[in-house]
């Protein structure tokens, strides 16, 4: 069963087309990254998706059940974490996740849900209005936890976390997931998606522009790796042994080092076996990948420059669809 179906989802306002006949199908129990950047239309979608929303044209299920005419039966089931979550300044953060408890009538212990998402029991009992930006997050990530949801929807959900909880977060994700939550994770930060998500959909101005996995993405847009390998010889006699192998474009060979473009993974392999065989010595090996700017410039047609000043930065993954040029 899929977690989520959206066709032909759509939403404008006015002559805005802030979601653009989207056709997207997230599986049970994925974790799936939904990246774009500023005013890309993710928040839109997810609101869709939660009937916040209504769209303009097309349609969505959650769960199985229509998102807009079924609301009630997806509502008890998805646990949100929203992007900008308002909390009640004079109620302590225990209370907070003790009302979500009661309004979703489940049956969590509120001091298990406090300590998963890293708050203190004495941050637990302060006044929520005292809390830093990243103590709301957890403390909204903890709300979202309530009832065990079989999906977790979470908007930006490092917002306003350090780096410790940044991983912490990645952790809890995970845990979800194993758990056979599936999570719908909205960001414009790639390197957060590339930790945790199993497959990334991509929007641009409205439109999804791919859907793959992030390695699926960097391949199909052609960037390869650049792999450059340190060795005893002199390596211009070992150019050509790694420019026969499948995979290995552009091999420029300087006194003892070798730079290989990496058109399929299976080819680093390769090229260390076979410059192994013919006698070479391989003191040391390094690999870049496309970087993660450079892949979500290529596939937002922004501006490199601006991604990379992004505190962290994009990603994406899909399926079948791969990239849509
Ligand atoms: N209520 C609204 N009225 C008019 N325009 C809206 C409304 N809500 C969203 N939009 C517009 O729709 C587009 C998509 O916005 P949305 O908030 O979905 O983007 P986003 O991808 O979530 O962006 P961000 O990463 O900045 O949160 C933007 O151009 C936004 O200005």
């Amino acid at each position: 069963m899929t977690a989520i179906e959206t066709s032909g989802l759509t939403k404008t306002y006015g002559d805005l087309v802030a979601v653009d006949d989207l056709n997207l199908s997230v599986e049970k129990g994925e974790v799936f990254g939904f990246l774009g950047p500023n005013g890309a239309g993710k928040s839109t979608t997810i609101n869709m998706l939660l009937d916040l929303t209504r769209p303009s044209a097309g349609s969505a299920t959650v769960l199985g059940y229509d998102a807009q005419t079924e609301a009630d039966a997806i509502s008890p089931r998805v646990g949100v974490l929203p992007e900008g979550f308002d909390i009640y300044p004079r109620l302590s953060g225990r209370r907070h996740v003790e009302f979500a408890i009661e309004t979703k009538d489940a049956d969590n212990d509120p001091d298990a849900i406090i300590e998963r998402v890293g708050l203190s029991a004495d941050d637990a009992d302060r006044p929520a209005g005292d809390y830093s930006k990243g103590m709301c997050q957890r403390l909204a990530t903890g709300m979202a936890l309530v009832g065990d949801p079989d999906l977790l929807i979470m908007d930006e959900p490092s917002s306003g976390l350090d780096p410790h909880g940044i991983r912490e977060m990645q952790d809890l994700v995970r845990a979800e997931a194993e758990r056979g939550t599936t999570v719908f994770f909205s960001s414009h930060i790639l390197q957060h998606v590339e930790a945790v998500c199993d497959r990334v959909g991509v929007l641009n101005d409205g439109e999804l522009v791919a859907v793959d996995t992030i390695e699926g993405l960097r391949e199909d847009i052609g960037g390869g790796a650049t792999m450059e390998l340190t060795l005893v010889e002199a390596a211009a006699g070992l150019r050509e042994t790694a420019a026969s192998i499948a995979g290995i474009t552009d091999v420029v060979a300087s006194d003892h080092a070798l730079e290989c473009t990496v058109t399929d993974p299976a080819a680093k392999a390769d090229l260390v076996i076979a410059l192994d065989d013919a006698g070479a010595t391989i003191e040391d090996v390094r690999i870049d990948d496309v970087s993660l700017e450079t892949l979500f410039t290529a596939l937002t047609n922004g501006d490199e420059s601006e991604a990379a000043t992004e505190t962290e930065t994009a990603s994406a993954t899909a399926s079948e669809s791969g990239v849509a040029r």
